[in-house]
């Protein structure tokens, strides 16, 4: 199974130009697509979620009984997609056992008794079981995300897309919620969209990157980091110094660190007064980001 973008294109009403001539072909497993706030990852989630239109440019998923034609096929898609969108709305007076019912009914599932046995199996999974008769307004925000995931997850999705999931979790949840997305089963197109890099290091064997609307890299997570060896240089400076390194030296990030200032530059040949660092995903990002726009990260 594949999903495959040509070429999509969409610029909004007031002239935003939200994604650019964007192609990806994005395989069975966990697919992170990470860009700043603004990139265009919503625009893309919710083009291939049937939710709004292209200008140009086709989305296919490959590889089911019938090709499907994201763009025009959508109620054929909609029977194999689960989505969780970035802001996701609950009934607060409705319990959570209830409302998976209902989504469940919504989506064809007639039968009753299977119907309570998949909305049992689910609550399980995201570990809301012993809360299931508590009304959905009184979850804390990890809570929802769970039954977020419990609700895309209804009718056996073979593609499911999650837009922004871990944002304004605790650590604890955000585990929690990294150790059920890994365990959606490997026959399923998983796209994790998010702008925490941390998300896409720990769970996916296949990325992008976007910016202003284009796509500026895509591939394993590990071959784009690779490609990064010794080409990432650190120093620790003053604050006030930043600027002046700026105008020198191609800079990636700055970071504070225990009060100092931790700056890392791109350079192939080694930089007088730095230190070689092993590069990590986040040097990936930065680099590539900062060919399309300015980043401040101090
Ligand atoms: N309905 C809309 N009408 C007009 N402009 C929009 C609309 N939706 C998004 N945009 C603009 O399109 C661009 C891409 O937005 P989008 O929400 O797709 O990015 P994103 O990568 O998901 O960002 P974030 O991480 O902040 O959610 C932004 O400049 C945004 O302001």
């Amino acid at each position: 199974m594949q999903l495959e973008i040509q070429g999509l294109s969409k610029t909004y009403a007031n002239g935003v130009r939200a994604l650019k001539n964007v192609s990806l072909t994005i395989s069975q497993g966990m697919f992170g697509l990470l860009g700043p706030n603004g990139a265009g990852k919503s625009s893309l989630m919710r083009t291939i979620a049937t939710l709004q239109e292209a200008d140009s440019g086709s989305v296919r998923l490959t590889g089911l009984t019938e090709d499907l034609d994201v763009l025009t096929q959508k109620d054929a898609v909609r029977r194999v997609l689960g989505y969780l969108p970035q802001e996701f709305g609950v009934y607060p007076r409705v319990t959570a056992e209830a409302m998976l019912d209902h989504i469940a009914s919504l989506k064809g599932i007639a039968n009753g008794r299977e119907r309570k046995e998949i909305v049992e199996g689910l609550l399980q999974k995201v570990n809301l079981y012993q809360v299931r008769k508590k009304n959905l307004g009184t979850y804390s925000g990890g809570m929802k995300q769970r039954f977020g995931i419990a609700q895309a997850l209804i009718g056996s999705p073979r593609l499911i897309i999650v837009d922004e999931p871990t944002a304004g979790l605790d650590p604890a949840e955000r585990n929690r919620f990294h150790n059920l997305l890994s365990e959606i089963g490997e026959n399923t197109i998983v796209i994790l969209s998010t702008h925490i890099v941390e998300d896409v290091t720990n769970l996916c064997s296949d990325m992008a990157i976007i910016c202003l609307g284009e796509v500026v890299a895509t591939g394993d997570p590990n071959d784009l980091v690779a490609d990064l060896k010794g080409k990432i240089w650190q120093k620790f400076v003053e604050k006030t110094e930043i600027d002046s390194y700026r105008q020198t030296h191609r800079v990636i990030s700055t970071q504070l660190k225990g009060g100092k200032t931790r700056l890392h530059a791109y350079s192939d040949l080694p930089l007088a007064d730095f230190e070689p660092v092993a590069p990590d995903l986040e040097d990936v990002y930065f680099a590539k980001i900062t060919e399309k726009m300015d980043v401040v990260t101090v």
